[in-house]
């Protein structure tokens, strides 16, 4: 389980692909993901605090989009609510093989954490189960936007009373200012991790067909029209932002 430094868009590309979630991403995914979205290490850790604060007993917990498991790691690490288990599912076969493997070396580390499911397959054929946790970290963002309503309208129906979806995402602004003034820091961001102008340029070109951030007042009323009753932002670094969304 090697990790290596991010260097996919290092040399000039004649052609940038889409960005796609296959091995050349899987083995330097960690890194890249650290070094391109402000604050995720901060979410991942509390979005942990945050579901033991909303497991209910004998419910499912779900990380969709689970690419690692670094969520799902979080959810184990902090819920010990009675007879919980995980469900992590990411439609990347290269993904799943290596999440498990990094779910098997928590599992010899540490004692008695919640029984973990991982599936290799599309959250939009899911059937989902009665569930008290949603977490869908950075995973909306990559659905096609005329499917997004109907997913959370299928959490929302599968959220026990006293459970919570937690949605993080990449967030545009209607403001002109604001979103040029965002992305520039978030260019800044990345510079200071290390990744060069190229890296940087080339990206943005391989991500910009299959990533459509939305703003947070469309995540807001996309959420009450799916049949949530309540928003509330928890967390937001430049332009990443956290929502819990109650049933
Ligand atoms: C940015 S990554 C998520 C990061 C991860 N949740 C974390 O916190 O480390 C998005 C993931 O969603 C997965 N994905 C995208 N569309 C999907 C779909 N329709 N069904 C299942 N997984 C999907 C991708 O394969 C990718 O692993
Ligand atoms: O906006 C960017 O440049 C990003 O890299 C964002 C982002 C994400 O938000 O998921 C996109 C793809 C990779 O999975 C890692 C990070």
């Amino acid at each position: 389980m090697s990790q290596e430094p991010d260097r996919i868009f290092a040399q000039p590309l004649a052609q940038v692909p889409d960005f796609a979630f296959n091995e050349d991403v899987v083995r330097v995914f960690p890194d890249m993901i650290k070094r391109s979205v402000p604050g995720y290490p901060t979410i991942v850790e509390n979005l942990g605090v945050l579901a033991a604060q909303f497991a209910q007993p004998h419910s499912v917990l779900y990380d969709l989009g689970s690419s690692l498991g670094a969520v799902t790691q979080a959810l184990r690490r902090h819920v010990r609510t009675e007879d919980c288990r995980v469900i992590a599912i990411d439609n990347s076969a290269a993904m799943v093989e290596r999440c498990r493997e990094y779910l098997n070396a928590q599992d010899s580390m540490f004692q008695e954490l919640l029984p973990v499911d991982v599936i290799e397959g599309d959250i939009l054929a899911l059937e989902f189960q009665p569930a008290s946790v949603v977490a869908l970290n950075f995973t909306l963002q990559f659905i096609a936007p005329d499917q997004r309503l109907a997913l959370l309208g299928r959490i929302r129906h599968s959220l026990l009373p006293g459970g919570a979806l937690i949605l993080s995402e990449k967030l545009r602004f209607d403001d002109t200012e604001e979103h040029a003034l965002l992305t520039d820091l978030h260019v800044a961001f990345k510079r200071a991790n290390g990744y060069s102008e190229l890296e940087i340029a080339q990206k943005r070109s391989a991500i910009e067909n299959v990533m459509k951030p939305d703003s947070l007042e469309q995540h807001r009323e996309r959420l009450l029209s799916a049949g949530f009753s309540k928003v509330v932002p928890w967390f937001q670094c430049l332009n990443f932002a956290s929502l819990i969304a109650l049933p």
